[in-house]
C-alpha cells in the first residue's frame, strides 16, 4: 500500500491524514468527501521554491488554480507564497475574494471574453497570458478606453508532443492554444505588441502538457524557446524579462507512474535556459513555472461509501459507491487510474478483486475496475487516493448529484473549506413556469 504525505493507519485500523480519522471525517461531514492534506501541499510548494532559490534564478511559482480552486486553498497558496494562474472570470473572482495578490496574479485561457479581461485589466492583474490575435485587440481597445498598460506573455507553441494522453497534450502543432512558434504567427504578435504601448510585452510562455515524466519536453520547449528569441533579439532587440514554461510535472497515482522529483524538474529547466542565453549572450530571463497537479494532487483523497453490489458470473463483481463521475471524471475521461483501500478496515487482507462504480446513470461511470480489496460490507468507506488536482474542480451536477464538501486537514485538525451542495443549490437557478 502506498502512503501520500500524512497518511498512515492508526490503532482503529483506520486510514489517518493530517493526523485526523478519515472514518471521523466521514461521520463529521459525511460522504462522498474530498480530504486535502495540508502538509503536503506546504512541502510541495516549499520544493518548488526552494529548487528555484538554490538555482540563484528569479522566477515565480504559479499554481495552476484549475486543479482545484477555493477560497481556501487560494489563501493557502498565498500562505505559501505561490502566484496563481487563472483561466475565467470564475477564478478570477475566487482568487479576488481570497485576497490574493493581484500582481501575482496571472490570466490565462485561449477565448477570453472582453469582459474577463477588462476584470482583469480592472484588478491589475500581474499579467495577461495572451493566446490569439482576437484577444490582443481586445486588451487593446480596453487598454485605450482605460488610459491603461497591460503586463502580457505572448503564450506560443513550440511543436512538441510530449509523451502524455492526448487530451491532455498542448504544446503540439495542431492545438488551439497559443502563436504557431515557427510558421510566422508569434513573430507577428511579437511585432504587433512591441509596436503598441499599451503591451507591456514581459516574455513568452509554452505549457507540452500534463502529467509529464520526463525533462526532455521541458529542454526542447526551453531550447525552441531560446532559439526563436534569439532571432527576435537581434531583428527587434526583444529581450524577455521572463519565460514561463507552463506546468504539467508528472505525479504517482499508481506503480505504473514513476514521477521524478520536483527540484530536477527546476533544475534542468534552469540549466537549458541558462545554457542558451549564456550562449546566445542574452540576459537569463526570469523562469516562470504554473504545477498544478504536482502541487495538489496527491494531497487529495476522496472517501465514499459503497453502498450497491452486483456479480456478473465468471465477469466480475461489482460495488457502488456514494459519488463516481460527478465527483471524479477522470476515469471516465482519460482512463485514468486510481489506487483505493478500505478506510475503515486498513489492516485487512484483500480477498478478491472487484469493479468500483459510480451512481451516475453511465456505463462508463466506473472509478476502477480492477481493485484488490477485503470481502465488502455495505457501508464501509471507500478511500480512493490522488483525487487532489481534477477532481473536485472538474465536478459536475450530472444526474443532479450534489458536489461534494471539501476539508483541510493538518497538525490533527479538520477544517471545512467547501460545504456540500445542498438540493437546494441545485436549484438555485431554475425558474417556474407558474410562478
Ligand atoms: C497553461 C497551463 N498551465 C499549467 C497547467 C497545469 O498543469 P499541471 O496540472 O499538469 O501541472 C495547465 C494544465 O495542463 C495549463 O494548461
Ligand atoms: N484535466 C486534466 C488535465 C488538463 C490540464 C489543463 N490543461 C487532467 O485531469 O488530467
Amino acid at each position: 500500500m502506498h502512503f501520500y504525505g500524512t497518511g498512515r493507519v492508526n490503532e482503529l485500523g483506520h486510514l489517518e491524514i493530517g493526523g485526523v480519522d478519515t472514518v471521523t471525517l466521514g461521520e463529521q461531514y459525511g460522504t462522498p468527501l474530498y480530504i486535502y492534506d495540508v502538509a503536503l501541499i506546504r512541502e510541495r510548494a516549499n520544493m518548488f521554491q526552494e529548487a528555484f532559490k538554490k538555482s540563484g534564478v528569479k522566477s515565480q511559482v504559479a499554481y495552476a488554480s484549475k486543479a482545484f480552486s477555493s477560497i481556501a486553498m487560494f489563501q493557502l497558496a498565498m500562505e505559501e507564497g505561490l502566484s496563481l494562474d487563472v483561466v475565467s472570470s470564475g477564478e478570477l473572482y475566487t482568487a479576488i475574494q481570497a485576497e490574493f495578490p493581484p500582481e501575482r496574479i496571472h490570466l490565462h485561457g485561449n477565448n477570453k471574453s472582453y469582459e474577463e479581461l477588462e476584470m482583469a485589466i480592472d484588478a491589475n492583474v500581474g499579467c495577461i497570458v495572451v493566446d490569439n490575435f482576437y484577444e490582443l485587440s481586445l486588451i487593446e481597445s480596453i487598454c485605450r478606453k482605460k488610459g491603461k498598460v497591460c503586463p502580457i506573455l505572448l503564450r506560443v507553441t513550440p511543436g512538441i508532443e510530449a509523451h502524455t494522453h492526448d487530451y491532455i497534450l498542448t504544446g503540439q502543432e495542431d492545438s488551439k492554444f497559443g502563436f504557431d512558434l515557427w510558421n510566422g504567427q508569434a513573430e507577428e504578435a511579437l511585432q504587433l505588441v512591441l509596436a503598441k504601448e499599451c503591451f507591456d510585452v514581459l516574455g513568452l510562455h509554452c505549457h507540452i502538457g500534463s502529467q509529464i515524466f520526463e525533462t526532455t519536453g521541458f529542454i526542447l520547449a526551453a531550447q525552441k524557446l531560446s532559439e526563436q528569441i534569439r532571432n527576435w533579439h537581434e531583428r527587434y532587440s526583444f529581450s524577455p524579462r521572463v519565460l514561463n514554461l507552463g506546468g504539467g510535472f508528472g505525479i504517482r497515482y499508481t506503480d505504473e507512474d514513476q514521477p521524478i522529483p520536483v527540484s530536477a524538474y527546476v533544475e534542468e529547466i534552469v540549466e537549458a535556459v541558462k545554457r542558451d542565453f549564456d550562449e546566445y549572450r542574452m540576459d537569463m530571463p526570469e523562469i516562470w513555472i504554473e504545477p498544478g497537479r504536482s502541487l495538489v494532487g496527491d494531497a487529495g483523497t476522496t472517501i465514499y461509501k459503497i453502498g450497491s453490489t452486483k456479480h456478473v458470473p465468471n465477469t466480475r463483481t461489482y460495488w457502488a459507491v456514494d459519488g463516481g463521475m460527478s465527483d471524479n471524471i477522470r476515469p471516465a475521461l482519460y482512463q485514468a487510474k486510481y489506487e483505493a483501500s478500505l478506510a475503515n478496515r486498513m489492516n485487512d487482507k484483500a480477498e478478491e478483486e472487484v469493479a468500483i462504480a459510480g451512481k451516475c446513470c453511465e456505463s462508463g461511470d466506473m472509478l476502477i475496475w480492477d481493485l484488490p480489496l477485503p470481502n465488502i460490507e455495505h457501508g464501509d468507506l471507500l478511500a480512493v487516493f490522488c483525487t487532489g488536482a481534477y477532481g473536485y474542480s472538474m465536478a459536475n451536477n450530472y444526474n443532479r448529484i450534489r458536489r461534494p464538501a471539501v476539508v483541510f486537514v493538518e497538525n490533527g485538525e479538520s477544517r471545512l473549506v467547501v460545504k456540500r451542495e445542498s438540493l437546494d443549490d441545485l436549484i438555485r437557478n431554475d425558474l417556474s413556469l407558474y410562478k
